[in-house]
């Protein structure tokens, strides 16, 4: 008897890719890579959030020959959509953070490269920009070892990196009981290049002791101003949240925040991001790129956000799932999934390109009464 293809389940969205890749994955790694902080009230909510809109189509528009593309350090993407940097892809699939690099190059996007990376960053780049165009962004915690930090920002410079992400929510890592609970560690013979250490290394201490010991509590708003003083790629702050931060990096000069909260990872409770975007894109009225992560799973989320003021969004866990999925091809499934969702949200909002994609084609759902206005 013939055995059927490994792959035959259908994947048609982000739900099925998800239940499958789970299913794969080896107890405390999922819980690893699918939970978050504390009571995980805004894991949930970060993709619930989402559902209080509702999307007004304006009919009878001519949507052939639609333009998802949307310009981002002065290239073309193919659609408003990149994959943020997530720590710890090896544990996804063996070539993790490469195979990575390659759909999102291969699907014409950009990738975070987290510093907790199992490949390098000359390998992550390397890896992309053979397969066609694509910028990658390094991720950066404010670290107690100075010297390794700015080793790790001239690596990343020197590979092409065209920006600093430096994760402003994370002085110290949130309460997980998932990882505290299963003695959470990486598996033997993973490492952390960019952190310069060995699997050995890291297998000495839990993994909140491991980020305790590299990561400094004692960062502030001057991280900025060193960073520029020490490198030439654009600085973005990743894990704002109110408009005063928004005000604040536009301040300092940075050039532009991520809405974020690490995907419900660090402090538990603090609102769903498509929540916290308005105020803080009305805030920056043009004055810095604003983005977002955490929950986007489809199309229209993708819609939603940009219609509420962000310029592009970013997915972590989409991106783990493809990778346990299927490696390269499973994370160019993930990419593909929403990119077709994205295009036919627009198609069928009547949005020819994203610069026509805004609250007019925008409801909120009230808990009694008529559908609101935006
Ligand atoms: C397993 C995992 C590891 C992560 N590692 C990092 C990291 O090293 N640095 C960082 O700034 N954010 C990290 N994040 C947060 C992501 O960059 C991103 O903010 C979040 O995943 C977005 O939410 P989503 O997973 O719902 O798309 C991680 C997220 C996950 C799920
Ligand atoms: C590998 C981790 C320390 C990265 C992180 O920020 C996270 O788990 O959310």
């Amino acid at each position: 008897m013939e055995t059927p293809p490994p792959l035959a389940e259908k994947i048609l969205s982000i739900s099925d890719l998800e239940r499958s890749a789970s299913k794969t994955l080896p107890a405390a790694t999922k819980d690893f890579y699918n939970s978050g902080a504390t009571g995980q009230v805004t894991v949930r909510e970060n993709s619930s959030a989402f559902q209080k809109y509702r999307l007004l189509p304006r009919v009878l528009k001519d949507v052939s020959g639609i333009n998802t593309k949307i310009s981002l350090f002065d290239r073309e993407i193919e659609f408003p959509l990149s994959v943020s940097p997530a720590g710890i892809q090896a544990m996804a699939h063996p070539q993790g953070e490469l195979a990575t690099s390659r759909a999102c190059a291969r699907m014409g996007v950009n990738m975070g490269v987290s510093s907790f990376a199992n490949h390098s960053v000359e390998q992550i780049t390397a890896a992309g920009t053979e397969v066609g165009p694509i910028d990658h962004v390094m991720q950066l915690y404010t670290m107690t070892d100075r010297d390794k930090q700015v080793r790790i920002i001239r690596r990343a410079e020197a590979a092409g990196c065209k920006a600093i992400f430096l994760t402003a929510d994370s002085p110290v890592l949130g309460v997980r009981y998932n990882e505290w609970r299963n003695g959470f560690q990486p598996p033997d013979g993973i490492s952390y290049p960019m952190l310069e250490r060995s699997s050995e290394d890291i297998r000495k201490q839990s993994h909140d002791d491991g980020f305790s010991s590299l990561n400094s509590d004692s960062h502030s708003w001057a991280e900025v101003p060193w960073l520029r003083s020490i490198t030439k790629m654009q600085i973005w702050i990743k894990g704002v949240l109110t408009p005063e931060d928004v005000e604040t990096a536009i301040e300092y000069g940075c050039d532009g925040v991520i809405i974020s909260n690490h995907g419900g990872r660090q402090l538990d409770e603090t609102p769903a991001t498509i929540d916290a975007l308005p105020a803080c894109a009305k805030a920056a009225r043009g004055r810095i790129r604003i983005h977002i992560d955490g929950g986007i799973r489809t199309g229209s989320d993708i819609f939603k956000a940009l219609a509420l003021g962000a310029e592009c969004c970013w997915v972590g866990r989409p991106m783990l799932w493809g990778l346990a999925y299927d490696g390269e091809a499973g994370v160019q499934l993930m990419l593909e999934i929403l990119k077709q969702d994205f295009k036919r949200c627009m198609q069928l909002t009547g949005c020819k390109s994203v610069s026509e994609i805004s609250t007019a084609s925008l409801g909120l759902v009230c808990t009694n009464g008529p559908l609101a206005r935006l």
